[in-house]
């Protein structure tokens, strides 16, 4: 029912640690129930995905003898009862454990295998015919290296081409950091348990997971909440909590001051289009009025271009950069400002009058590169409004060279930045975390088709948009932050859908940003709707 999350929906917002998965899993034993009852469980709900993968899509291959390595522990178990039921299903089935010893449950399973005429094989080199390989060695318990000849293995099995789904995470990927550890398995598709593992969250684990997929197994509500705390620190962000707080419908009474006012700062005579790219972000968010300030030798070209927009030409210098803001602008009568796209990172001046205005900033692009020129620290510290900061890993680390040792996670690097400067810190990127002193909330979906010029530009706008409609309904800054990352990322992915990846320069993603065509696939949920249990 449309507005009624399952857990399914209500799981996806949880990110764990492999501790934090382990103190669930324990407290889920606790209270009675069976270790082998459980792994049955998790094993039959991936069993069950996994044929309705067979059986739908098209591989290049038709699917009929699938190998299966075997770990030590219960990721391995899992992986045998899997097997076990492919086997049943009419799979040809091989297994192959390189490891004298099992933990128990997974020695039983081992053993009723092998009872069951599931035959398994001496050497990896036996797999290689196989038509899909299922990767149980290790899950969320691997701690140490893989080395010797379990990495040969696991290099065996890389070199191979057919596909590989990976049980919970691919064997060799820290469950944590997402790094790997001596050699990972490089998935096809991975199966993730439970609750999302941070490692699904970290950029550098994803050339290794392949598409990942969550298989819910049940876990109660309260043992999460009780492990991980009733509004977690670190969070996924969801399309439901997203679509949930976008600022629509309108209230019928409403009028355009009261949708709030976005004043943009940006372009210059050599970057015409990070200006035009900002304000067709902010056009598709809705806001109620948009003024840009341009140098004034292009305010022709943005007239043109949007032409609802105030464009309000400045005085500019002699490279054609906005020297300084147009006398008549009193920057305090905005309801938001976005500044910093194209102006070139000239004018260090401007970026101070804007930082010393009273109003919710986004700054992006040479807007943080003044700022770097400036102490990041104290200015920011020192502001009387909101500011949302938008760095690139480079821009993030000019702004924050004393960072640099958290320069490995995104989520570390933003959550310490924010800490640092009280503004709201979102870390573009593959994974884009968005970070306030208090929490991080990562997006977990986008397109690499993003990583393209301009699209930053895009994102600008549009969040200086929600920035400006969403503060006037004394929304906080992260809000805005977290809808627009979401909006952004989703119109990419749909757009490189309809276009391939190569298809989405940042004017054709403007274009995606068709909030009607971009809610269709998801019919389930609905704008401005109360999300229970998530607290921000
Ligand atoms: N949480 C849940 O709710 C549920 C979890 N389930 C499943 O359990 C999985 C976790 O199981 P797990 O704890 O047994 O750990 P796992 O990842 O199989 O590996 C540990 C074994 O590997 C060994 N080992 C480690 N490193 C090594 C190395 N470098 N080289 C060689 N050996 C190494 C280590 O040996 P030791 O360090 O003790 O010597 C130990 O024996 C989880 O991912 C999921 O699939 C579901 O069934 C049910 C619900
Ligand atoms: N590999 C990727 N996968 C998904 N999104 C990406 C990837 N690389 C970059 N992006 C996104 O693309 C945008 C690029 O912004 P930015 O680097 O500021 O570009 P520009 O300054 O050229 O506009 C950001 O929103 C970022 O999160
Ligand atoms: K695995």
């Amino acid at each position: 029912m449309a507005g009624t999350p399952n857990h399914f929906q209500l799981i996806q917002q949880f990110a764990v640690t492999a501790a934090q998965m382990q103190a669930i899993e324990t407290r889920i034993f606790d209270a009675g129930m069976p270790v082998a009852a459980l792994m049955e469980k998790v094993a039959l709900n991936i069993t069950r995905r996994l044929l309705s993968i067979l059986h739908s899509e098209h591989t290049s291959t038709p699917i009929k003898l699938i190998g299966v390595l075997v770990g030590p522990g219960h990721n391995g178990g899992d992986a045998l009862v899997v097997a076990r039921e492919l086997y049943y299903r009419g799979y040809g089935v091989l297994l192959y454990s390189p490891f004298s010893q099992h933990k128990p449950l997974t020695a039983d399973h081992l053993r009723y295998a092998a009872s069951l005429g599931i035959q398994t094989v001496e050497a990896i080199a036996q797999l290689a015919h196989c038509d899909l390989i299922i990767d149980g060695m290790f899950g969320f318990g691997l701690e140490r290296p893989i080395q010797g000849d379990i990495a040969q293995i696991v290099e065996t099995v890389n070199s191979w081409h057919q596909p590989v789904f990976s049980i919970d995470i691919p064997s060799g990927i820290h469950t944590d950091t997402g790094l790997v550890l001596g050699k990972a398995i490089k998935a096809t598709k991975t199966f993730c348990l439970g609750l999302w593992k941070l490692a699904f969250l970290q950029e550098q684990a994803l050339p290794w997971l392949g598409t990942s997929e969550l298989i819910d197994f049940d876990i109660p509500l309260t043992d999460i909440h009780a492990v991980l705390g009733v509004s977690p620190p670190l969070q996924r962000l969801t399309p439901q909590w997203a679509i949930s707080h976008l600022p629509i419908p309108l209230p019928q009474n409403t009028h355009k001051y009261k949708q709030g006012h976005l004043l943009i700062i940006a372009g210059s005579r050599r970057y015409t289009g990070a200006a035009l790219l900002s304000g067709l972000g902010a056009r598709a968010s809705g806001v109620g009025m948009l003024s840009i300030a341009v140098p004034e030798s292009i305010k022709p070209l943005l007239s043109f271009q949007l032409p609802e927009a105030l464009i309000i030409g400045c005085p500019e210098t002699e490279l054609g950069a906005i020297a300084s803001i147009a006398d008549h602008i009193n920057l305090d009568s905005y309801d938001a400002i976005a500044c910093g796209p194209g102006l070139t990172p000239e004018n260090v001046s401007l970026i101070q009058t804007v930082l010393n205005s009273h109003r919710p900033l986004v700054l992006d692009a040479d807007g943080l590169n003044l700022l770097a020129q400036l102490d990041p620290v104290t200015t920011l510290s020192n502001r009387q409004a909101a500011t949302i900061l938008t760095p690139h890993r480079g821009e993030f680390k000019r702004l924050f060279p004393q960072l640099n040792d958290k320069s490995h996670s995104s989520m570390e690097g933003s959550r310490a930045a924010a800490r640092l400067t009280g503004a709201v810190v979102i870390l573009k990127g593959a994974r884009t975390c968005i970070a306030t002193p208090q929490s991080v909330i990562i997006n977990p979906e986008s397109s690499p088709a993003l990583a393209r010029g301009g699209s930053g530009d895009v994102l600008t706008g549009l969040l200086g948009g929600l920035l400006a409609t969403q503060s006037r309904q004394s929304q906080p800054p992260e809000l805005s932050a977290q809808v627009a990352v979401w909006w952004h990322s989703l119109a990419g992915i749909v757009a490189a859908g309809d276009r391939t990846e190569l298809g989405v320069d940042a004017f054709t993603l403007t274009k995606y940003l068709n909030l009607k065509q971009l809610l269709t696939h998801f019919p389930q949920f609905t704008p401005n709707s109360n999300v229970p249990i998530y607290n921000n």
